[in-house]
């Protein structure tokens, strides 16, 4: 890559940041900035992951990256050009070319799974045919196909309101599968998920991103699973780049450092001490 972030082919990078500062519109008056100067740059292609404390700015970025929040200062460009110069349908255009999977999806709660997912699809379709889908699903194959990489083709026909957490999470991935993004942005995707979910889910994102040859940029709390599935690794901590290094250059002692000071993820409850004395089957 040449110091201008453009590959050895000439493509531009995926996304170019250079003292990139973001504040919310509703943070607190004095609140700091939730980015400061921050400098990356993506390449086409690249799979990395983004760790860090609670309140880093994880969510900021990836939200940011997906156009949703304005640059407070500094250089943001997606795809070669800076979208926040650019008209809002062109801005609009450009955001079909990019996908974020919040952390808890905005699915709309009366709505079948499989409507739900095939609404990936909408920027790919015209207006009546994104109508018509709406009373019969256009094509609850390539739904069921998505929701079956993530374990869940049986809910295809399911309300949406009566999924899990863990299943509504998977649901919102399964869109990403239906969509034809080039930046794949996913934020904690495995916050309601059992250990072999987490496995199942990294794995067909990579498979995902590297068949279409899309960037994929995850946030995730579980540091030992975003070492081992992702080349790179982005720490984050108030907002700033801690590091941001080939995963076999981060040691041990980095994370402690980043995550030092944090309560540590609370994976049992604490003991009660008054659980000893308590009946069997006792009630409340
Ligand atoms: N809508 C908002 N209005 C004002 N401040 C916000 C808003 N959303 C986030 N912040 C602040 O921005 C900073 C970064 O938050 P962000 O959600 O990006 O962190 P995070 O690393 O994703 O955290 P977590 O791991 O807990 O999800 C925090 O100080 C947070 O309080």
């Amino acid at each position: 890559m040449s110091a201008s972030g453009n590959t050895s082919n000439g493509a531009a990078p995926t996304y170019r940041l250079q003292g990139l500062t973001v504040r919310h519109l509703a943070a607190a008056r004095g609140q700091a900035a939730a980015l400061h100067a921050i400098d990356l740059v993506i390449a086409q292609g690249e799979q990395l992951a983004i760790i860090g404390p609670s309140g880093a700015g994880k969510t900021t970025l990836l939200a940011t990256l997906a156009c949703a929040h304005r640059p407070a200062d500094g250089l943001f460009e997606a795809f070669g050009v800076a979208p926040w110069t650019l008209s809002e349908g062109e801005r609009h255009r450009l955001r079909a070319r990019l996908f974020l999977a919040p952390q808890t999806p905005p699915l709309p709660p009366r709505q079948r799974v499989v409507t739900a997912v095939l609404a990936a699809r909408l920027p790919q379709w015209g207006f009546w045919r994104a109508l018509a889908s709406l009373v019969k699903p256009a094509d609850p194959a390539a739904a069921f196909a998505a929701l079956s990489r993530f374990n869940l083709g049986d809910k295809l026909y399911s309300r949406v309101d009566r999924l899990s957490g863990g299943e509504r999470q998977r649901c919102g991935l399964a869109r990403l599968l239906l969509s034809s993004a080039q930046a794949l942005l996913v934020d904690e995707p495995l916050s309601a998920l059992d250990p072999a979910l987490s496995e199942l889910t990294l794995v067909t994102l990579r498979q995902e991103a590297a068949a279409r040859g899309a960037t994929l940029i995850c946030s995730l709390h579980q540091v030992d699973l975003a070492l081992s599935h992702f080349p790179r690794i982005v720490a984050l901590r108030d907002g700033r780049v801690v590091f941001d290094l080939p995963r076999e250059q981060v040691s041990d002692a980095m994370v402690a450092q980043l995550y030092q000071g944090e309560q540590p993820a609370a994976s049992t409850p604490p003991a009660d001490p008054a659980a000893p004395r308590l009946a069997v089957g006792a009630c409340f």
